[in-house]
């Protein structure tokens, strides 16, 4: 996950590779609740691992049902028919999937609970759920404003008489989520009677509702439902677990790579795992959308593939009641489509994580799309050429979805760079959607930005290039433990660090097995992460870094470092000779003396013994050998920026080389957040 406070998405080429998505938030959220409310225990595989799924288990926990938890696999053992814990404060975040059908269960159990969320879940209303249950007899006050969260279900000494003889009558308009909390809670109380839940206005989102159904009768409740308006759940309804369920991935999430593959897929394109066109979630029919604006899908019960196929797509005009989610992906797909599309009927957009219509329609148009808005749809024209696009800064609103679909925009055909602000947000439902977008798109090696810090010994490279990296979400070449690696290996296989040996030792480390994982170094399988740190490695790192024939051996492995979505790289030779197209390259010096002070400090930190003149002298002759080797000898690229660190700290070197890399970006300031 990359939690950093923007995330620069180079230019993107075309798609192609294999993604297994994870699990659906929908489908989890519903069956860790499920499982909890039941007789038995349940195994549920495939959970999906993320912010509002961690808020249920910790919820179920807080409840006192039993949780166990093995990655993507947790263990439930249901309360099934026992009273919850009570009272209990529960903290359910941004997750709607948690807060309404919580209190619509929590109410039909009996006890007394406070559900809040952050502020924003403290804006997403509640009211048509809570009126429903008032009208069934619940006690529940609002503890902030009418009509929101957070609440409290008053009821210490138990459910009171409940009036289930009539039709509990829901609003459908707003959210169907709070049919899904009925639909999830009444079963609770549909022992002696049906109960039968009738839907006023318009039932939107009829495809939740269809998983709820489906997972209903999963767990032992068969609801049968009149046309999408009446739902009637049986008398002698018991919840009985199912032993083990699988969640499907998540059908919303598909629709990013699906996005993908129309606009950049070449053959044999983007592969989905997880979830196939049998899929029981709504945004499965994100497909036929998809196909409509051209692209070309196949698919099985637990796979979709994904090509491009019209080109440029094509614009459309959809009512996209059916796909809310997904739909926002079309919003990002129009800006390849050949005139104006119409995503209509989403007023629901509205009172999601944030309000999307107006987070997209201001997002797209920092693209340089021209956008409209209405109280339920966004109408979109893409920029007319690929001039007219522009490099934005994406602000995303705390929304995963707003983060996740504009990295689609990264296509464009003005070879533009996206800067996404706050990239962790996609942990709601997709912790690692980045990583799984860049293992599936292919990008030209010069597209990919390097920053490059060369210079001296102890001149801060590696600690401002960790930094760096750290920062901006980049991979990091520390190419001097390539060195030391080489001259270790080379060591224990007996050959001596000269002229002599060169062809030996080039042979040897083009065989070797060099794996970087945290901040540990391994080679052919062991741990030598502290051998290669003596001040000894350095000096024999420095010996064989002099061999030519070691140095070319070593060039293809350090290209390869150069991934999405950029590389920082460490050494002597970075600017000068591995990537000299770099777009920033840091010469970074610092006077021999202070350089001796900091190895010195460096070593007594470590509990090693050191003796500063030594310091000084050994430095002063790597220098030397260094700056005067006939290959990649140690020096500045002309177009290098020189840094003397002498008399600044890490923090203040490595501020300065953000500050020149921000000056070499094209994106417009982003006006929100
Ligand atoms: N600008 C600086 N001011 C003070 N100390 C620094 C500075 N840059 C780095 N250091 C410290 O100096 C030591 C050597 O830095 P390091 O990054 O290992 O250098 P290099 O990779 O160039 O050999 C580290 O302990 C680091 O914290
Ligand atoms: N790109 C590079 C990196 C390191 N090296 C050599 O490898 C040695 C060890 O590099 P390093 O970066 O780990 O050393 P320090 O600067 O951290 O002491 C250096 O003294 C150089 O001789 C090189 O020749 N080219």
């Amino acid at each position: 996950m990359f939690a950093i406070p923007f995330l620069d998405l180079p230019s993107l080429g075309s798609a192609v590779g294999s993604v297994r998505l994870p699990g659906s938030k929908s489908i989890s959220n519903r069956v860790l609740l499920l499982a909890a409310l039941s007789q038995g225990t349940t195994l549920v595989q495939d959970l999906l691992a993320s912010d509002d799924t961690r808020v249920m288990l910790d919820a179920l926990r807080q409840l006192g049902c039993g949780v166990e938890e093995d990655g993507t696999q947790a263990r439930i053992v249901g309360l099934g028919g026992c009273l919850p814990q009570s009272p209990a404060r529960l903290f359910l975040g941004n997750a709607g999937t948690a807060m309404r059908p919580l209190t619509a269960a929590l109410a039909l159990l009996g006890g007394e609970y406070e559900l809040g969320g952050i502020a924003r879940m403290h804006e997403r209303p509640i009211g048509d759920l809570v009126d429903a249950l008032r009208q069934l007899g619940c006690h529940i006050d609002y503890l902030g404003q009418d009509g929101y969260p957070p609440l409290r279900i008053a009821q210490a000494d138990g459910v009171p008489a409940l009036s289930l003889a009539g039709p509990i009558r829901v609003r459908g308009d707003v959210s169907s989520q709070f049919l899904t909390a009925l639909l999830m809670a009444l079963p609770l109380v549909a022992t002696a009677q049906e109960v039968v839940i009738e839907v006023v206005g318009e039932l939107i989102s009829k495809p939740y509702i269809h998983i709820t159904l489906e997972l209903l009768a999963r767990f032992g409740i068969a609801v049968r439902h009149e046309h999408w308006q009446r739902f009637i759940i049986p008398a002698g309804s018991r919840y009985q677990s199912p032993g083990t369920i699988h969640v499907e991935a998540d059908a919303s999430s598909a629709s990013y790579f699906i996005a993908a593959g129309a606009i950049a897929g070449v053959a044999p394109g983007v592969k989905v795992l997880g979830v196939g066109l049998d899929s029981i979630q709504g945004d499965i029919r994100f497909v036929e959308a998809a196909r409509l604006m051209g692209a070309q899908i196949s698919g099985g019960p637990n796979w979709l593939q994904i090509e491009r196929g019209s080109w440029p797509l094509k614009a459309i005009d959809l009512d996209c009641n059916h796909i809310p989610d997904a739909a926002m992906t079309l919003a990002v797909m129009a800006l390849y489509a050949d005139g104006t599309t119409t995503l209509r009927n989403i007023a629901s957009w509205r009172v999601k994580e944030t309000d999307r219509i107006a987070a997209m329609a201001t997002e797209l148009r920092k693209l340089g799309a021209t956008v409209e808005e209405g109280m339920d749809f966004i109408r979109v024209t893409p920029p007319s050429a690929p001039a007219d696009w522009r490099a934005a800064t994406i602000h995303t609103y705390d929304d995963h979805r707003v983060a996740m679909c504009f990295s689609l925009a990264a296509f464009n055909p003005a070879g533009l760079p996206v800067r996404i602000e706050d990239p962790k947000c996609v942990a709601k439902t997709f912790p690692d959607y980045f990583e799984a977008l860049f293992s599936v798109v292919q990008t030209a090696p010069h597209t990919i930005p390097v920053i490059c810090l060369d210079g001296p010994t102890a001149s801060g490279k590696g600690t401002v290039a960790a930094a760096l990296a750290q920062t901006l979400g980049y991979a990091f070449l520390d190419s001097g433990a390539l060195y030391r690696i080489t001259a270790l290996a080379a060591i224990r296989a007996g050959l001596a660090l000269e002229a002599s040996a060169e062809a030996e030792i080039a042979a040897l480390v083009r065989h070797l097995d060099i794996r970087f994982e945290a901040e540990q170094v391994w080679l052919n399988g062991e741990n030598i992460t502290t051998a290669i740190r003596t001040e000894e490695a350095g000096m024999n790192a420095s010996r064989v870094s002099g061999l030519p024939a070691v140095r070319t051996a070593l060039v293809a492995l350090q290209h390869s470092f150069r991934c999405l979505p950029g590389l920082v790289a460490d050494g002597r030779d970075m600017g000068t000779i591995i990537f000299p197209q770099a777009p920033l390259k840091i010469f970074l010096t610092a006077s021999a003396e202070a350089r001796a002070q900091r190895r010195y400090q460096q070593l007594i930190a470590k509990g090693d013994s050191a003796n500063m003149s030594a310091l000084l002298a050994d430095l002063q002759e790597r220098d030397a050998r260094d700056m005067s080797r006939s290959v990649a000898p140690l020096r500045p690229a002309q177009d290098a920026l020189l840094l003397d660190s002498t008399h600044c700290t890490a923090h203040e070197a490595v501020q300065q080389v953000l500050a020149w890399w921000q000056q070499r970006q094209p994106f417009v300031p982003s006006t929100q957040g």
